[in-house]
């Protein structure tokens, strides 16, 4: 096979990560972590474009990495409207979705593809998304809640969850869409999807407020309750939102985002502290449960990836929560740098075709609006 020069680039919440591989081989790797007050500074994500290419561009000078003759830039996608798993070839319309967040939904990961255009731009070469958050499987049935405006979608760690799969089922000696899998991405934010033969039929809406509680996300929170704290002239439908989406879960409960701490402050005996990380364990259990009852019990394995997998009494909770399930195997950490690669390379190698974004939702009644049933 060719040497596939692909630079990747990652930007998340409070961090910019980027990679250089020649095939599976990382030449140069960097995770620069940005002061929340200087993003603070920008209104929207897309404002923040020039900076995070300027820290990249400087990061890169400082270790002299050249980008001439790089096959591919590949950024983690963000901000379409919802779309099928898969290496998209970033056009246009991709480009205008990502910058102005198509999807509503303003998340950091909207920057890839317009930071990999910048790049392609000046060195050429390809340029792809991969596996984006938008990436949406769901079965009809999964789509339906109990409020006719309200439908449900998918906004998950798509990159990840679908590379850990691909990974798992090789070293079974499958492929992924020979298995079923229930996979947990347990980081920052916490995701459960239920994997059916390569499809993620359903799982949770981690940025609509579903599934467990994370360290900035409370999760599902009883309807009423919540529509009453709304009403109360407490707070404004921003902090609200906020509330859900940026401070909730750990920060509400114990001021922090920084799980490793909780789990510290839990082991030490600290009671508040074990009551809210043995919770939102068991949320993720519960959640597991019934991701397993999706795919009718037949389970190949219950993946776990994400940060918190590092932690061995979380992993030891969940496998004894879960392993009358399926067997439980721990991925600490993520695959995203190496998932954004191998999509472009698949890609490039033949082995898969590059989709096109098309900016039709996959689904009617996209944001709310009128479902029709088939
Ligand atoms: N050994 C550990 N025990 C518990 N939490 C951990 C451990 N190692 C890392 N974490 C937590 O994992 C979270 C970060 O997960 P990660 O997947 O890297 O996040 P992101 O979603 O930002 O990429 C942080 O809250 C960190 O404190
Ligand atoms: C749908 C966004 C997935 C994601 O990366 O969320 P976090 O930043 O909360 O991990």
């Amino acid at each position: 096979m060719k040497v596939y020069k692909v630079f990747a680039i990652n930007p998340g919440s409070t961090s910019t990560k980027i990679s250089l591989f020649e095939n599976e081989n990382v030449v140069y790797t960097a995770n620069v972590s940005h002061d929340a007050s200087r993003l603070a500074q920008f209104q929207t994500i897309s404002e923040q474009l020039p900076y995070r290419k300027d820290t990249i561009l400087n990061l890169l000078k400082e270790n002299s990495i050249r980008l001439e003759g790089v096959d591919a830039f590949v950024g983690r996608g963000g901000g379409l409207l919802p779309l099928e798993g898969g290496t998209y070839e970033v056009d246009e319309l991709l480009l205008e979705h990502a910058k102005i967040g198509a999807n509503n939904v303003a998340h950091p990961a909207q920057l890839g593809s317009q930071l990999a255009h910048e790049f392609k731009k000046e060195y050429g070469g390809k340029c792809f998304v991969v596996n984006p958050p938008d990436v949406d499987e769901y079965e009809e049935i999964a789509r339906v809640t109990g409020i006719k405006e309200i439908t449900r979608a998918s906004h998950l760690h798509s990159l990840n969850q679908k590379e850990t799969a691909i990974r798992h089922a090789k070293s079974i000696g499958k492929t992924y869409e020979e298995c079923n899998f229930i996979i947990c991405h347990i980081g920052g934010g916490i995701s459960v999807a239920a994997h059916k033969k390569g499809r993620m039929i359903d799982g949770i809406d981690i940025v609509e407020g579903e599934g467990p509680m994370a360290p900035t996300r409370a999760g599902a929170i009883p309807a009423a309750p919540l529509i009453r704290l709304c009403y109360s002239g407490k707070y404004s439908e921003k902090e609200m939102l906020a509330k859900c989406t940026k401070n909730g879960g750990l920060v509400d409960h114990l001021g922090t985002s920084d799980a490793l701490e909780i789990s510290k402050r839990a082991k030490a005996g600290e009671p508040y502290a074990k009551l809210i990380w043995e919770a939102m364990i068991y949320q993720i259990i519960k959640t597991i449960g019934s991701m397993a009852c999706v795919l009718q019990g037949k389970v190949d394995g219950i993946l776990l990836g994400g940060g918190m997998v590092y932690n061995k009494a979380l992993v030891e909770m969940i496998t004894k929560g879960c392993e009358f399930i399926a067997a439980i195997t721990a991925y600490p950490g993520e695959f995203e740098m190496e998932a954004m690669v191998s999509g472009a390379i698949r890609v490039m190698e033949g082995m898969e075709k590059a989709k096109k974004y098309t900016g039709i939702p996959v689904f009617q009644g996209f944001l709310g609006g009128n479902y029709e049933s088939k």
